[in-house]
């Protein structure tokens, strides 16, 4: 019998993604709600009720409360907002991250997708904290570059209707919602500097964590600690400096569940940079949602992506 899914926000741009990615599927069954009605906390109470599986594309708030009406009901929960994210009874839904991390995933009843942001972060830093690369008391800052979907039907508008155009740097005072995902799942103990920015394009993302003094050897040990960490991954891959040089260009695995990590750096003064690519509506949200959905379900972990 097919699973019934239930999308809470399925008419916001992380919502719609995952419709695409779900909706012709035998082994699925969308509940839906009547447009007009999505706000309705009646008619999303019977849906999520009905549901095997609820993914929330809602803003925080919302998607507590969504949490909220599901609870008597027992079901399953993928929260694609910042929520949860470091919530000790939701599940990570980073399955990559660890070693038994896709078992927690595949058995939780409540999964908090990660950010966009913190998923480039943490793929980078954790393997690099556990390798002694990184002392997580004195963590490298970040910086990237997003596409202007990362911002949601609010920041599409600003841009799609020529309200604003070109690109920015944010969340300079330090206070950007990811960094405390980014700290627990990177083991950090103290906060990095993170400057990220919107750049006047759609959807893509690239993400740089500087070290500076690593030291040639450093960059080798770098690398061998990333190809560690993902052996074996299906959806994320270290590539080759050369992928990402001299330019590296943030919409290139658009359209794709893929994180994509490279390390690049001067052997002789011993700077370096580690990269990450990823679609922020891909493995930065929708595909990552479906990826979690997939594993919850017990079936193949990249069915839809
Ligand atoms: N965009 C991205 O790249 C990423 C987004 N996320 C997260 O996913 C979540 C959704 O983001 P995104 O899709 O970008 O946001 P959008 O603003 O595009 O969509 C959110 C949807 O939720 C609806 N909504 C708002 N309040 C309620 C409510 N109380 N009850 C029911 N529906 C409600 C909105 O309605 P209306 O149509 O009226 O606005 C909208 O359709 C957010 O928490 C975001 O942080 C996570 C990773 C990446
Ligand atoms: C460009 C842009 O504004 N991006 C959003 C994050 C998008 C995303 O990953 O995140 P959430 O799930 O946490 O919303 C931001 O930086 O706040």
């Amino acid at each position: 019998m097919a699973h019934k899914v239930f999308i809470d926000g399925e008419v916001g741009t992380t919502g719609l993604q995952i419709r695409e990615r779900l909706q012709n599927r035998d082994d699925i069954t969308l509940v839906q709600v009547a447009a007009e009605r999505r706000k309705d906390a009646g008619a999303r109470r019977e849906a999520l009720a009905e549901a095997d599986v609820a993914i929330l594309c809602l803003p925080d708030e919302a998607a507590k409360e969504a949490a909220a009406l599901a609870e008597p009901y027992g079901t399953r929960l993928i929260d694609a907002s910042t929520a949860h994210r470091v919530a000790p009874d939701w599940v990570f839904g980073f399955p990559e991250m660890a070693e038994g991390q896709r078992a927690l995933v595949a058995g939780a009843t409540r999964v908090s997708n990660p950010g966009c942001w913190s998923t480039c972060a943490i793929a980078l830093i954790r393997p690099l904290v556990q390798a002694g690369l990184i002392d997580p008391a004195a963590p490298p800052s970040i910086s990237g570059v997003s596409g202007y979907t990362g911002g949601g039907k609010a920041m599409i508008a600003e841009y799609e209707s020529g309200e604003v155009q070109g690109s920015f740097l944010y969340a300079a005072a330090q206070g950007h919602k990811h960094l405390p995902e980014i700290m627990a799942h990177g083991l950090l103990s103290r906060v990095p500097v993170f400057v990220p920015s919107v750049g006047q394009y759609a959807q893509g993302m690239a993400v740089a964590v500087h070290l500076p003094g690593l030291g040639a050897a450093g960059m080798k040990a770098a690398e061998d600690a990333l190809r560690a960490a993902y052996a074996g991954a299906r959806f994320v891959a270290v590539v080759e400096a050369s992928v990402d040089e001299p330019r590296v260009w943030p919409e290139r695995l658009n359209g794709t569940n893929r994180l994509e990590l490279s390390v690049h750096g001067n052997p002789k003064t011993g700077e370096a940079v580690l990269v990450a690519v990823l679609d922020n509506l891909g493995k930065g949200a929708s595909g990552a949602a479906v990826q979690n959905l997939n594993l919850m379900l017990g079936v193949d972990e990249g069915a839809g992506l």
